[in-house]
């Protein structure tokens, strides 16, 4: 069906822009049960990258929720919506010259394969942060585990909602096992071959 919808053609090309940063744009994407540590992983990972003088953009489960995303709830038709969207931010930034560090649980393995051939293969970066859901609900770091348990919260990722494991990502990380500095090395150090313009 024709839409009308005619796409401008733009004067500066995203070539040009990462040329201007000197580095070449790329999507970390970590993927883990909630608690498993991908804000705390994806934060010290960005702030490492900052540091060494990249420019990068942090992508987070909540805050995006609270915001561009607040209409989405949990069922597998929202998280679905959820990632589409944040998969399309993720490719405009990576347009705008950035690296990108996204931490959303992003469950399902067909989603995570979907952002891999929309912002290509070669420039995206999959975290499984893995961590035994037993560490996940010790932690609550929110008190969400003890509120699905008692079914206050439906549709709870590990609990009534399923999380499909990664088959083989970029960088697996074991959170209930190794220090959080090792994570971010293992991290950067698989980045780095390819991040400089
Ligand atoms: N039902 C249910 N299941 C899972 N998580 C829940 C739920 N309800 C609220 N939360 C909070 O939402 C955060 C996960 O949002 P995401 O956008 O990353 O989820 S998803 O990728 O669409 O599955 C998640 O954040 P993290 O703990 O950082 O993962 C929770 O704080
Ligand atoms: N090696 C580790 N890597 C990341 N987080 C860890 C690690 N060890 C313990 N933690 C703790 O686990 C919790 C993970 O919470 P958070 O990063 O919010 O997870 P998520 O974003 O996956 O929900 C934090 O309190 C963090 O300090």
């Amino acid at each position: 069906m024709e839409n009308h919808i005619h796409p401008t053609v733009f004067k500066i090309s995203g070539k040009q822009r990462k040329e201007r940063l000197k580095q070449q744009p790329k999507l970390i994407w970590f993927t883990g049960l909630s608690g498993s540590g991908k804000s705390t992983l994806a934060n010290a990972v960005e702030v490492q990258l900052f540091e060494d003088g990249y420019m990068t953009y942090l992508l987070d489960g909540d805050n995006i929720r609270t915001g561009l995303n607040k209409d989405l709830g949990f069922s597998d038709s929202d998280r679905i919506e959820n990632i589409r969207r944040i998969a399309e931010v993720s490719k405009l930034m990576m347009d705008a010259g950035l690296l990108v560090v996204s931490a959303f649980i992003s469950p399902f393995r067909e989603e995570r394969e979907m952002i891999a051939e929309l912002v290509g293969k070669e420039n995206f970066l999959e975290v499984f942060v893995d961590c035994p859901i037993e560490v996940c609900e010790q932690r609550d770091v929110k008190g969400l585990y003890a509120k699905a348990r008692k079914g206050i919260i439906k549709n709870f990722t590990g609990i009534d909602s399923p999380y499909e494991k990664p088959l083989d990502p970029a960088v697996h990380v074991h959170s209930d096992q190794e220090e959080l500095k090792d994570s971010v090395q293992k991290v950067i150090k698989t980045i780095s071959a390819n991040i400089c313009h």
